[in-house]
Order: structure tokens, then sequence, then C-alpha cells
């Protein structure tokens, strides 16, 4: 609602403006006579509604305004001229429209604004404004701040890696001076089984030998966990000094008592989360940590633990990996259409009855479980041939494209799962770590030092032989390695392992192990594999034994739940 000072005013003159692009066309409206109008307030002004608006091609806005109490003797009411409108109070009209672009922006998904002419009627100037506004919402050009933000989430998260580190010693140093107080026959008693002491013992049970589904050997050998590499280094050398104010609240902390176990354990979850997603260099899909369960902050890793995402690391002296020169290539361009004209396929096992060599992906990249046999490599294509990694021949060699959930199982450690579906045939990641002869891998076992090994047992069957190989090579992600090292076992499996060569020799025992969904996953679904799908005939535990838990010897029990579950791994 609005008033207009009811002066005679002139004839609207200025049709355009001298540049070549026209202002608003105005009618040729006349001079409104008042004279026999009633209705005016004291001020002689009239009321008006507005009603519409447009705006030209610089952005200039002109409402459209209808009188309430007056009409011109042909029974018109309506004007654009700005010269009756001055006193109006646009306020209510701007806030209606405001509601009304907000509602536009709530219904359709995409805004379609046509602005192709010159003058934008009320609606195609509302879409056009609702569109911005929505763009802004949606992606906010904030990169500038953004980037202050992750800097100073970064020293925000050094400072309180270094707090952590302060609470636990802190806590250690408490523990200690109790212990020392029991053996000095003091009264006070401080519980063994304090969160750092329990946790030593509770993720990995002892000697337990597990085979990959397809051919490898899964050994782990775990007689307790070191604790973490935080709670020994307190203070590396090379660290940046601890800031004033940090070292005030460590002051605080020798007196205060301890925080919380619940934040501590957040906040070292998400900054060993934030390490491992930029160590994956895979931001996208990032790697969490949940513990639902009880109070272990994280899972436990030796000192020193190194997150390796892809490849391995080579630190025994007997372990060369072949040089580039020797890796096969193909001259396809871009991508690769058929194996059979691939040159880098010429020892591939994959080929069909009448000879013709294939690919083990499909054209979207899932791999093909039921056309590799068991022993089989696939090889990929190399850095050394000329297709793109959008080929179809490198699946196993792209980045990770699924989040990943690190979570506390309620009877197996951690274990891990993803937060989105995983389609049959997708290709999760490959097992990574220290590539060892398998002589070592054995050692480590007979002498009990903890490992995470998978033996690449290569072409050996072992239906045939009955024994594994000791000639390969085993992977150990004991203290290197990447989330697959967090696999749990299930005799009901939904992920299983096929060997995998990319930028390495084919038949050089040295193929990559690689994760792959056997059947459609659900989200928040454990991903789990066999640690031994073909087991040597040991005698299937009866459900009476299993209950009373009574497993072979040199065997751990099994807590997988599956109907199906041998008892033991
Ligand atoms: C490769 S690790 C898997 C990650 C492990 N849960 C952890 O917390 O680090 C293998 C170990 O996990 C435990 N584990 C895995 N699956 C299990 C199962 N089905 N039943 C019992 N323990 C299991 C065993 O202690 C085994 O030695």
């Amino acid at each position: 609602m609005g008033k207009r000072k009811a002066t005679e005013a002139p004839l609207d003159s200025a049709q355009s403006t001298s540049s070549a692009i026209p202002r608003w066309k105005r009618s040729e409206s006349p001079v409104e006579s008042f004279s026999d109008a009633e209705g005016a307030d004291a001020n002689e002004c009239w009321e008006v509604d507005i009603v519409g608006e447009e705006v030209d091609y610089w952005g200039n806005v002109r409402l459209e305004a209808e009188w309430t109490t007056w009409k011109r003797k042909d029974g018109t009411n309506a004007t654009w001229k700005d010269e009756y409108l001055q006193c109006v109070d646009t306020g209510p009209w701007k806030s209606h429209q405001k509601h009304r672009r907000k509602q536009l922006a709530a219904k359709d998904r995409t805004i379609q604004v046509h602005t192709g002419l010159d003058i934008h009627n009320n609606e195609t100037r509302l879409r056009a404004m609702a569109f911005e506004e929505k763009l802004k919402a949606s992606r906010p050009c904030t990169w500038g701040s953004d980037r202050l933000k992750i800097i100073q989430q970064r020293e925000e998260d050094s400072r309180e890696e270094r707090l952590t580190e302060t609470e636990d010693s802190v806590r250690k140093l408490r523990n200690t001076k109790a212990r020392l107080r029991e053996r000095t026959g003091s009264s006070s008693f401080i519980s063994s089984s304090s969160p750092a002491v329990s946790r030593m013992g509770s993720a990995v049970s002892s000697s337990s030998r597990m085979s990959s589904e397809s051919l490898g050997h899964m050994t782990t050998f775990a007689k307790g966990f070191p604790v973490l590499s935080q709670e020994i280094a307190l203070a590396h050398p090379l660290e940046r000094p601890m800031s004033e104010k940090a070292k005030g609240k460590q002051r605080e902390l020798t007196v205060a008592p301890p925080v919380t176990p619940s934040k501590t354990s957040d906040r070292r979850r998400s900054s060993l989360g934030r390490k491992w997603t930029n160590d994956s260099g895979v931001p996208g899909a990032p790697i969490t940590f949940v513990n639902d369960e009880d109070d272990e902050e994280v899972p436990p890793l030796p000192p020193n633990f190194t997150y390796l995402e892809r490849g391995y690391k080579f630190s025994d002296p007997d372990v060369l990996w072949p040089s580039e020169d020797f890796f096969l290539s193909c001259r396809c361009k871009t991508s690769c259409n058929a194996a059979n004209n691939c040159d880098c396929q010429d020892p591939s096992e994959l080929r069909d009855s009448s000879g013709r060599r294939y690919f083990a992906y499909d054209e979207k990249g899932r791999f093909k479980a039921n056309k590799v046999p068991r022993g089989v490599e696939v090889i990929e294509c190399t850095s050394r041939c000329s297709c793109n990694l959008s080929c179809r021949n490198r699946v196993a060699q792209r980045p990770r494209d699924i989040p990943i959930e690190i979570f506390k199982t309620p009877k197996c450690g951690w274990g891990v799962r993803s937060s989105t579906f995983i389609e049959k045939g997708k290709v999760l990641g490959i097992y990574t770590g220290e590539l060892i002869p398998r002589k070592r891998a054995h050692e480590a076992s007979k002498s009990g030092e903890s490992s995470y090994c998978f033996d690449l047992d290569g072409h050996e069957d072992l239906s045939v032989t009955g024994k594994p190989c000791t000639n390969g090579y085993s992977v150990d992600s004991y203290r290197c390695g990447n989330w697959t090292r967090f696999i749990n076992h299930s005799c009901s499996s939904n992920i299983q392992i096929y060997l995998v060569v990319y930028d390495t020799v084919p038949d050089s025992g040295m193929p990559y192990a690689a994760y792959v969904a056997k059947q459609d996953i659900p989200a928040n679904e454990e991903l789990v594999f066999d640690y031994n799908p073909h087991p040597a005939p040991v005698a299937k535990l009866t459900s009476s034994s299993k209950r009373k838990g009574i497993v072979p010897r040199d065997r751990d029990p099994c807590y997988c739940d599956a109907t199906e579950c041998r008892g033991y791994l």
C-alpha cells in the first residue's frame, strides 16, 4: 500500500536514453487530473497498491501501482510513472517479493530463466533473482575463507594432538606412580584395566592363520599390540615448539583432573581420520573412525605406523621390484577396446574357448568374477602403455572413490564398512604394506612376532600340494598399510580377493591383492572376506563344540555369527 502526491505531473518525455539500449518504453499516459477525485488524505495523497515490477537492462526497477479509490474516466487505474509513487512505502512489497522468490527457489530444482529480453517482466525477474540467490546458497564462492579455515584447522589439530599427548603422559605418569605405590605396599590402588592397559590385548587374538579367498594366505600372529606411537614419542625433536597458550594448557593439565575420555577419543579419532584421508590422497572418499562399543580411542597401531594407500614398501634387501624397462605396454589410443588387440595382454590367461583374450572388467569397470578363474593374474595396462587412466583396463589402479569407516565391532576388534551402497563387482582397493620374502613372514609367525601378513601365493594350487609355498612373497601390513588391514573374517563373506598386476611384471610373484565386492553390499554393512575359503580338511565343528568354545589346536575361535560359521579362523 502506498500514497501518491496528487500534484499535476508532466507528460513523460523521456522515451529513451541516448544509449542504443532503450530504457523501458513508457506508455503515453496523460497527465492525471485529480480535480474531481475523492478519497484523498489530509496531504492530498491517494492510496495505491503495488501490483508488479519490471527491470531494464541496467537493473533499474520500476513499479506498477493501482489506485484503490480513484480511477480514470476510461475505468483504468494502473500506472508505472514513478512521479506518482514518490511517497510510496515499498517495504511491504519487497518483503512480499522476497517470500515469493523463496517459494520459487524451493519449488524448482533448476530454475529456468529466459534472459533474451532487455526488459524482464515480474515473473522473469523473480526467477532470475531466485536463481542467483539459490546459486549463491548452494555454491558459495568461499574458497579464500575455506582455505583459511583449513589452515586454522590444521594448526588446531596439531595443537590438540600435542594436548592429547600431554594428557596421556599425565595419565601414564599417574598409572606409573600408582604401580610404584602398589609395589612399595602403599594402600592406594589403581586398577590395571585402565583404557591404556586393556587396549593392548583387546583387538586381535593370538596365532590365527588365514588364507585369502582367491589364493593368498593371510597370516595374523598378534600377541598383543604395542601402544600407539603418539603415546610413546611425546616430543619429537623436529616438531614445532608449543605455543604459549598450549604451554599454559599443559601447566593447567598437570593439576586439573583428566579430561573425559570421550572428548579426547573423538579428537584423536577425527585427527587420525583426517591424517589418513590426507595421506590416501583421495579427499573425496574420506577415512573415518567410529567407536560406539567402548572407550578405545583409535585402533592399536605400532609406533611409526605409515599409512600407504597404494603400492608396496620395500625394506627387505632380498626383494627387488622389476624395472620399468621390463613392463609390458600397448599402443592403444586413449582407451583399450579389445583385449585381443592390446599388446600388453599377450601373456594374459583370460581367454575364451576359441583362444580370444578378454578383459577382467566390463565396460563399467566392474570385475567379472565368474570369468576370472582362481589363481589367474589380471593384467592391467601399465605406465608404459599409451592409453590414459580412463582406459577400461585400468581399474584396480584408479584412486578409491568410496568413503571408508573403520569402526569397533562388538567381538572382532576393529572392522571396516562404507557409508555408501557398493555394487557387485566394484573394486574397492588393494592390500598394501611391506613386501617381504615368504620365509621372513613365516619366521615372524614362528617367533610369535605380531604381524599382519598376506601371502601372495600366485599360481600355487593349495588343493594339489596341500602346503603353502615357501619361496614366494608376502605383504606385511603391520607397520605400514592401509584401511584393508582392518577387514575382518567371515565364513559368509561379501568381498573376495583377486590378484592383479600393473606397473610390475606378470608372473613375478609380486602381484597386488585387490578387494572386490562379491555381491551388492548395502551401506553400513561390514566388509568381510573369508580368510580361508578353501580350508584344509580340519573337522567341522559341531554346534555343541562351538557353543563350548572348542576349537582345533593352533586355531582361533571365529565370532562371525554366520549360520554356516566354521567356528574357527
Ligand atoms: C587382519 S586383522 C583384522 C582387523 C582387526 N579386527 C583389528 O582390530 O585390527 C585380523 C584379526 O582380527 C580378528 N578377527 C577378524 N575376524 C574375526 C572373526 N571372524 N572372529 C574372531 N576374530 C576375528 C582376529 O584377531 C584376527 O587375528
